[in-house]
């Protein structure tokens, strides 16, 4: 049995301001930080040894991985980083109050901004203080293919094609492993292992700094059982899909 976990960052400063953060690189809150240190107490009385991690290019992903592997005594495995893992970016949006933006464009749209699988948000200008090409950690990622305002879609479609190519090849190995990231590039995640239609996938949650522990038939994606390891701050799950082959 292979064992995947997904955990979302712990609680951002933009999480508790309520602001589209999206690629905006925001630290931890001190909150933040004991969701994190909790995630590795969890994973260690599960007792699961991992082999690698992957996270983004953002801060608050890469902490959270780090404190969970230091509460773990893990911090000897080997750790990639890839932009392509991280949050879908927030377009125009960036930086706005959520309920203010509410206030403004009406709460159908907004919902529809976060909550529609392949519609867009407004795109970023690129005179935005918050535009990626001004953050020198992109400076050589080809910028055509710098996101500017993604959909749930578009960012699955980053995302997805760095699992199969960069991580599916340890998980086939049975290699033990855990991914840091987002609220969506996660959900990208879930969709492709839980197998979710897209009109369902942006209903499901991820809590921050909780992880989710996925049991799997060595050398496959199939899933054998899934459970948020702190119960009480646990979200709905997909079903588990039927067995490929
Ligand atoms: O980028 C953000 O603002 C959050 O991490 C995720 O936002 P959402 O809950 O609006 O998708």
């Amino acid at each position: 049995m292979t064992k995947l976990v997904l955990v979302r960052h712990g609680q951002s400063q933009w999480n508790l301001e309520n602001r589209f953060t999206g690629w905006v690189d925001v630290p931890l809150t001190a909150l933040g930080v004991r969701e994190a240190k909790k995630a590795g107490k969890l994973l260690t009385k599960e007792g699961v040894e991992f082999d690698i991690a992957f996270t983004s290019y953002q801060q608050r992903a890469i902490k959270t991985l780090w404190l969970s592997l230091e509460a773990m005594e893990q911090m000897y495995i080997p750790v990639t980083k890839d932009w392509r893992l991280n949050e879908r970016h927030y377009g125009g949006l960036t930086g706005l109050n959520k309920q203010e933006t509410r206030e403004k464009h009406g709460d159908e749209q907004v919902h529809i901004w976060r909550r529609s699988f392949d519609i867009p948000p407004p795109q970023i200008d690129v005179d935005s203080e918050f535009h990626p090409s001004h953050e020198a950690k992109y400076a050589a990622i080809d910028p055509a293919l710098l996101p500017t305002g993604e959909s749930l879609k578009i960012t699955t479609e980053r995302v997805l094609p760095y699992f199969e190519d960069q991580i599916m090849p340890f998980i086939r190995a049975s290699a033990n492993t855990i991914i840091s990231a987002h609220g969506n590039s996660l959900r990208a995640l879930m969709k492709r292992l839980f197998d979710v239609d897209d009109a369902d996938i942006p209903g499901f949650e991820f809590p921050t700094g909780n992880p989710l522990l996925i049991e799997l038939e060595d050398g496959t994606t199939n899933i054998i059982s899934a459970r948020y390891l702190d119960k009480k701050r646990a979200k709905e799950l997909p079903p588990v899909p039927k067995k490929k082959s």
